[in-house]
């Protein structure tokens, strides 16, 4: 397996917000891509592809599409594409250069983490789950699977009738109540969907829930832009009123060990790192592989320099540690043999040591230099 997807991953960055689900079934005969563009000028922070009578060459195209749209609209960065069920499409969508960023996947679906070995660790990977016992199940999965629940039926659906309404809830109310319990339990997103409508948005967002997500309401609408653009008010409104002015979308499990400590903090301990990770068995060629690990570490927000044998880090060590074990994921996920050189420093006291150590050299040899001109 190679690595050709070539933009960046949304993992860190998604906002789950507003999310449409959509596909040919659910626009009154509108392309999709149309009501897609209007659904994003109406502020929707999330696409689905979910298109349940269409075979893999029109869904691919279908994505080519939307992904078209949501770069015309200048949203490639921030707005990312999943496809829902269809792993088979997203990798090939994938493989030929189109945009789409992850799968989102239900409980009789491929499972979410071969999903993510086949994807690979920038992929966005969604899940579904109704009840309290799913969530207890996902909360002891490993991380780094999935990035978000999605849950519901809210209410039924007529686009779903055989959805299951949240934990069995009889009621509208007991159906927020149930997200409200599934939320609190959960360390990953939620985002809360079936049947949901404007008058819905203001409660999930009170009930803890990181966002909603919508077919009929937005891709059925008369005007998809105006009622993206009334949900994804009333949500921003919502959680400006709520007393820690909302409570942000939660990103998925922290990784473990990490603990994104600064150098004020007193638990922080600085640590520099020299660090080699390459893979063995795929001939003499490394640099595509070393560049995907690279590019991992460049988007940790760690500080790091590569040079031609290995990468410096410097940083908090717990932050270094995790990081290490997701760039070194990076090769390991995709099945090769994962070689790990890594070599660390930690001195009390000390910090920016990554530049200092090299002047400290520099100054004695200028030093040296001069005595020894001196001497002469
Ligand atoms: C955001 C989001 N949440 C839940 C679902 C439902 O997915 P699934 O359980 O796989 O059911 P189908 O959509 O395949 O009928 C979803 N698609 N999106
Ligand atoms: C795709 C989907 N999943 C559901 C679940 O309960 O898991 S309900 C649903 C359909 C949501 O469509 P609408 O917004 O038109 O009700
Ligand atoms: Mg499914």
């Amino acid at each position: 397996m190679t690595f050709r997807f070539p933009y960046p991953s949304m993992r860190e960055t998604f906002d789950i917000s507003a999310y449409l689900v959509l596909g040919p079934d659910d626009t009154h005969g509108r392309p999709v891509q149309d009501v897609v563009r209007d659904a994003l000028r109406g502020g929707v922070t999330f696409v689905q592809l979910r298109a349940k009578h269409s075979d893999s060459g029109e869904i691919i195209d279908m994505a080519g599409r939307i992904a078209d749209v949501i770069a015309e609209e200048g949203k490639s960065d921030t707005v990312p594409l999943l496809i829902d069920d269809r792993l088979d499409a997203v990798l090939a969508a994938r493989e030929r250069g189109i945009k789409v960023d992850g799968v989102h996947v239900g409980q009789t679906d491929v499972p979410a983490d071969v999903c993510r070995k086949l994807l690979g660790p920038d992929a966005i990977v969604g899940l579904s789950a109704n009840t309290t016992e799913l969530f207890d199940v996902i909360e002891r999965m490993p991380a780094g699977i999935i990035d978000y629940i999605g849950a519901g039926a809210v209410h039924p659906t007529a686009t779903k009738p055989e959805a299951q309404l949240i934990e069995n809830a009889g009621d509208d109310a007991s159906s927020i109540e149930a997200i409200a319990r599934l939320c609190a339990i959960s360390e990953y997103p939620v985002v809360a969907g079936g049947g949901v409508k404007l008058a819905d948005v203001e409660p999930l967002a009170r009930a803890g829930a990181d966002g909603w997500f919508a077919v009929s309401a937005i891709a059925g609408a008369d005007d998809p832009e105006a009622a993206a653009a009334a949900m994804t008010e009333r949500w921003r409104t919502t959680m400006r009123s709520l007393p820690d002015g909302g409570h942000g979308t939660r990103h998925a499990k922290a990784e473990v060990g990490a603990t994104n400590v600064g150098p004020e903090d007193e638990r922080y301990v600085n640590t520099l790192a020299q660090l080699t990770i390459w893979p063995t068995g795929v001939g003499e060629e490394l640099s595509e592989y070393v560049a995907e690990v690279v590019r991992v570490i460049r988007e940790s927000g760690i500080r790091n320099e590569t040079h031609a044998m290995s990468t410096e880090l410097e940083g908090d060590y717990d932050d270094i540690i995790a990081l290490v074990k997701r760039a070194a994921f990076v090769l390991r996920d995709h099945g090769y043999r994962t070689q790990v050189s890594l070599q660390m420093d930690m001195r009390p006291g000390y910090r920016d040591q990554m530049h200092r150590k090299v002047e400290l050299v520099d100054e004695i040899i200028r030093e040296n230099g001069r005595e020894r001109s001196h001497n002469r």
